[in-house]
């Protein structure tokens, strides 16, 4: 069922990994993909990377199971509309909105997501943190290419996919307006987020990423957490094996994130994230991105 009344929103960003957030604590707006799309659009709406619909767990079929654990259940989109499994900034963000909204305190909180329950811990400076879960390394060459350039990457699964290409410049990976190609083509039924990697210095990397869904973003959480891994398995470092937490610190084009891999497996990731704007969307604006009447795209 798709919604004609009017919607309040939020905005907010986690290393200019940018968000509109829906509250819709009962469930009762369900946004079509062509919505979801017309609030993220940077010209003719709102503007975002994604979108965050806070809905009560217990108010989502999707969540229900997670309702003892989690009061509240993100449900993210890209900005085209697709849904995706997990968005690690996007938990940051959608913390920082509960706590905003007064829903919430700093400390711990619990969310739900489609890959499962992230405990999110709010600092009072600003930074939060997320137990993302294990990273799995799918089996499988892939081969990245962008232009005349490819380069063998690493299959990086952290609830959504990842391909991680170590390169010698990140330039090389152009301009990122169309998505990478990928080799196999049926590697990746369901499409894949591509990072480009290069080293700053020890557990010291730097990134681009093209998401699946949303193109080239200044910032990817997921997709940092599937670099340092990538990373530390490149660089022969496995906490599981030493018994030691093995941490990186990832640079993306919106700023840093801290990510750490515990002798358990698990990968936190550590960040900033902020709300910078709310608002109502005006009714007739509204009716007309409901019945598809063409926005002012690109003019
Ligand atoms: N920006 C996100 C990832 C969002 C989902 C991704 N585009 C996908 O389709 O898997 C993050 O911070 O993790």
């Amino acid at each position: 069922m798709s919604t004609t009344a009017p919607l309040s929103f939020l905005k907010g960003h986690g290393t200019e990994n940018d968000f509109v957030i829906v509250p819709d604590p009962d469930g009762t707006t369900e946004l079509s993909p062509a919505q979801v799309a017309r609030l993220c659009d940077r010209r003719a709406g709102i503007g975002g990377d994604g979108l965050l619909r806070a809905v009560r767990s217990a108010a989502h079929p999707e969540a229900r199971g997670m309702a003892g654990e989690a009061e509240w259940f993100m449900d993210y989109r890209n900005s085209d509309g697709s849904v995706a499994e997990m968005c690690g900034n996007g938990s940051r963000v959608f913390a920082c909105y509960l706590r905003h909204a007064g829903l919430v305190s700093f400390g711990d909180v619990a969310i739900a997501t489609r890959d499962g329950v992230k405990r999110v811990h709010l600092a009072k400076n600003g930074d939060v943190t997320v137990g993302m879960g294990r990273a799995r390394f799918p089996d499988g060459q892939v081969t990245v290419t962008v232009g005349e350039r490819s380069w063998p990457a690493r299959n990086v699964d952290m609830g959504n996919p990842h391909a991680v290409a170590f390169v010698e410049d990140l330039d090389h990976a152009g301009s990122l307006l169309s998505a990478p190609a990928y080799h196999p083509a049926d590697v990746y039924p369901r499409g894949v987020n591509v990072e480009f990697v290069v080293d700053r210095g020890p557990r010291h990397v730097a990134m681009r990423v093209h998401e699946r869904g949303s193109g080239e973003t200044r910032s990817c959480g997921t997709g940092a957490c599937a670099v340092a891994v990538a990373a530390a398995r490149r660089d022969g470092a496995d906490p599981a094996v030493t018994g030691t937490p093995v941490t990186y610190t990832v640079d993306v084009p919106g700023g840093t994130l801290m990510i750490s891999e515990l002798p358990d497996g698990t990968v936190e990731m550590t960040g900033p994230a902020v709300i910078v704007a709310q608002g109502r969307i005006d009714p007739d604006w509204w009716a007309g991105a409901s019945t598809g009447a063409p926005a002012n795209l690109h003019a």
